[in-house]
């Protein structure tokens, strides 16, 4: 089952209840929600008052991606203010498997991230413990970066590992994805797509998330 999360960190955030009605309207699956705290990566976003505002507005799968240096402390409010789905980065967890218990005693997924040069072998002993692993297929902290090409041999060595081992977790990729390398990702194994600036940064965005949708069923059925 392939999913489409759209990223809002390239919306117009002047018009961000626009964005996010279209998103729906064009068939997202869950919007994905950037939280960047300017230590973890070179810029600062948006917090749990974002995503509780989002949420009472509109019934969508909130997918919150922590790029913060402590995400423990924050567990708890990001679950209060409606994420579904929370993701942390290996690179700053002290106890990861401590984390991902916090994450879902609070009733959300638990899903674990690594950038771009972070191995997969960092992973070896907790992946079953996670509903989902996040690969970074940029350096984390903007949209509209380019994909990085040898993280295509990194998402199907986790494909190969996840199916050796019988692990179910879902296999999500962020960053610089397009219309024209997301079957790419998807053969080799990615599952949950994340796009922002592809289809964020079109003049009809419901559209535009329709079409990349359609695309992406179509190279599932190929
Ligand atoms: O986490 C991040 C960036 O750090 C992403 O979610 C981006 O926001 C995706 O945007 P595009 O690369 O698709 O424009
Ligand atoms: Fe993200």
């Amino acid at each position: 089952m392939v999913k489409l999360i759209p990223s809002i960190l390239s919306a117009d955030f002047f018009d961000l209840g626009h964005a996010i009605n279209e998103l729906q309207k064009g068939g997202a699956d869950g919007i994905h929600v950037d939280v960047m705290d300017g230590h973890f990566v070179p810029n600062i976003s948006m917090g749990p008052m974002m995503v509780k505002s989002i949420k009472s507005h509109i019934n969508m799968f909130m997918d919150v991606h922590l790029m913060i240096d402590n995400p423990d402390e924050y567990i708890d409010a990001f679950s209060k203010a409606g994420a579904d789905s929370i993701t942390v980065h290996a690179e700053v967890l002290r106890h990861p498997l401590r984390t991902i218990d916090i994450i879902k005693r609070n009733g959300l997924k638990a899903a674990i991230a690594l950038n771009p040069a972070t191995p997969l072998s960092v992973l070896d002993y907790i992946m079953d413990a996670a509903d989902m692993i996040l690969l970074m297929t940029v350096n984390p902290g903007f949209g509209g970066q380019q994909f990085i090409p040898s993280m295509l041999d990194k998402i199907a060595d986790l494909k190969r590992i996840k199916d050796n081992r019988g692990f179910n977790f879902d296999i999500q990729i962020d960053g610089g994805i397009t219309m024209d390398n997301v079957h790419a990702v998807m053969a080799a194994g990615a599952n949950v797509i994340v796009t922002g600036s592809a289809i964020l940064n079109q003049p009809d965005i419901a559209e535009a998330a329709a079409d990349f949708k359609y695309n992406m069923l179509r190279g599932a059925m190929a």
